[in-house]
């Protein structure tokens, strides 16, 4: 690798060094071997992780121990007989708190460094290493990192350590060189820019005075790169992923991870369940931050979502963080309580768009309130979906409970049947003049073990029979099926050709007939005795 590329990668980095930090590069190893007329010196080993997400890169700031104060890449030195790959592992859970297989590790080795220094006996051997990860919202182990090739990190668990500080840099162009070692002017910029994988053996031999300093002054790298060998790929970011990503580089903690993962889920069964192309309104009962809210106006046709809440959850940090993810729609906050709120921004909605067009969500609502947002909603005849949490038998003498004992069947479900069952009787939406088709769905019972949503889709009844008339003509079928059937009693003697009045008549000849039978018998075995 040619001097030009080198110095032509880091003209891409804002912070880069001057080249006078940078000292003499030498074209070949022994020419950079004759400058510095290295002797034999005591050699101590390191192992140093580069970790990158897409145009990211994590670094950290040292606040001891060398380096103290500046930015570098995790890693530290080998223990005893340890292997570089093992201690590269080690280091990079101690400071990051992020776990890689020891055969990730290997296939991430990138090369070695050697810093000599000429006011100091020692040799660093910096085993280097790159990892590239993928981010994600869920806590994942080592075995699923292992099974899926792919290193998935959730951001939110990434933790430093008393010696270092883990900080993400966006854009790894702006990667703070000016304050990290010299070195890393010359092959991290190189490392960072090559969309290839890269395999380097770097020398640098620096001036006396240590980091103060900060100078080298002569340096030689040996980089090769695999034109075939594309670097491992982060994985391509899913909108989930974008969103979650978002929220984590702008530090907002509410929602939470476990908040997000449910209000996704849930998003996902409200857009199995419902037209998502014909919503114009989504109302997000006790939304808090509102996450599920921005969610749905993000991921459907809504143009408009209003959460009612009293409470101000997040100081409006989701509408801020994901803005230019709904561009021209409108995320509002309404702080009240639902019984107040809800059916007055129903009223508002309906005055823009039809019932029908019209979707109230509750996640993780509280009993009452799942049960006060369904009945409000099918009073004004929209759409409605409830994912309740802490069910419990509200009745008198709590014979729900008994029930769900006695049939071995948890109370919750039994109340979420109740519930749904309130939203399918014949009269809910009646004065709306629409039906609900009711059902249960789930989410992924790892996300929330409270995981059942209830969806209530209304549909019109318009010209078509109340479901009331529709089961007395039910009934009025039955009594005539009964009826057929006692009349075809009185068939048998249709068959016979007799008219029913001459049954009696029938039955006492023949009853008078089997008594004369009988006495002639009887004469009879008289007389032969
Ligand atoms: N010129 C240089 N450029 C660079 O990018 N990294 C360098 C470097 N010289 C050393 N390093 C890295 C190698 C290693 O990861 C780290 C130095 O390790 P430390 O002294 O922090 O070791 P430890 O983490 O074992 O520290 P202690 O726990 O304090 O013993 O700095």
């Amino acid at each position: 690798m040619g001097h030009l590329r080198l110095s032509d990668c880091r003209k891409k980095f804002i912070n880069v060094l001057p080249e006078q930090q940078l000292g003499e590069e030498h074209s070949s190893l022994d020419s950079f071997r004759k400058a510095v007329k290295i002797a034999p010196r005591n050699r101590k080993e390191f192992s140093l992780i580069v970790l990158t997400n897409e145009n990211r890169i994590l670094i950290g700031l040292k606040h001891r121990g060398f380096g103290k104060g500046m930015f570098n890449s995790f890693g530290g030195k080998l223990e005893k007989g340890e292997d570089p790959v093992v201690a590269a592992c080690r280091e990079l859970h101690e400071e990051t708190g992020i776990s890689v297989t020891v055969k990730h590790m290997t296939e991430s080795k990138i090369g070695i460094l050697h810093f000599t220094f000429e006011d100091d006996p020692v040799e660093m051997c910096v085993h280097l290493f790159r990892v590239n990860v993928s981010c994600c919202g869920h806590a994942t182990d080592k075995a699923d990192n292992a099974a899926s090739e792919q290193i998935l990190v959730d951001p939110l668990t990434i933790r430093g350590c008393d010696e270092i500080t883990p900080e993400w840099i966006e854009n790894f162009y702006h990667i703070p060189l000016h304050n990290m070692f010299a070195d890393d002017s010359i092959w991290l910029t190189f490392v960072l820019a090559s969309k290839k994988k890269v395999v380097l053996d770097g020398w640098f031999h620096f001036l006396a005075g240590g980091q103060e300093v900060n100078t080298i002054h002569h340096h030689f790298v040996d980089i090769k790169t695999d034109p075939k060998s594309e670097l491992p790929k982060s994985e391509t970011m899913t909108l989930e992923k974008r969103l979650f990503h978002r929220m984590h580089s702008k530090s907002i903690i509410s929602p939470s991870p476990k908040e997000f993962n449910e209000a996704w889920a849930f998003s996902k069964v409200v857009k199995k369940s419902l037209r998502c192309n014909e919503l114009d309104c989504i109302i997000d009962v006790a939304g808090g931050h509102g996450a599920l809210a921005a969610i749905l106006l993000i991921t459907t046709a809504a143009t408009r979502a209003i959460v009612v809440d009293p409470a101000q959850v997040g100081r409006d940090s989701v509408r801020k963080a994901w803005a230019d993810f709904f561009p021209e729609k409108e995320l509002r906050y309404r702080h009240e309580c639902l019984r107040s709120g809800l059916p007055a921004e129903l009223e508002l909605a309906l005055k823009a768009t039809s019932r029908d067009r019209i979707l109230v969500v509750a996640c993780h609502a509280c009993q009452h309130l799942s049960d006060e947002t369904v009945k409000l909603s099918c009073k004004f005849g929209v759409h409605v979906c409830v994912m309740p949490c802490c069910q419990k038998d509200p009745s008198t003498g709590s014979s729900w409970k008994a029930f769900s004992k006695n049939v071995s069947f948890p109370i919750e479900q039994t109340m979420d049947i109740l519930l749904a069952g309130k939203a399918m009787s014949w009269n809910t939406g009646q004065e709306a003049g629409v039906r609900y088709d009711v059902r249960i769905k789930f989410i992924d019972s790892k996300i929330t073990p409270q995981n059942r949503v209830i969806v209530c889709r209304s549909s019109p009844n318009d010209g078509e029979v109340p479901r009331t008339e529709k089961s007395h003509r039910k009934l009025q079928q039955a009594y005539r099926r009964a009826h057929k059937r006692q009349k075809s009693f009185y068939d048998i003697s249709k068959l016979v050709g007799m008219h029913p009045s001459l049954h009696l008549v029938g039955g006492f000849i023949l009853g008078a007939l089997t008594s004369a039978l009988l006495f002639r018998t009887r004469e009879k075995i008289n007389a032969d005795l």
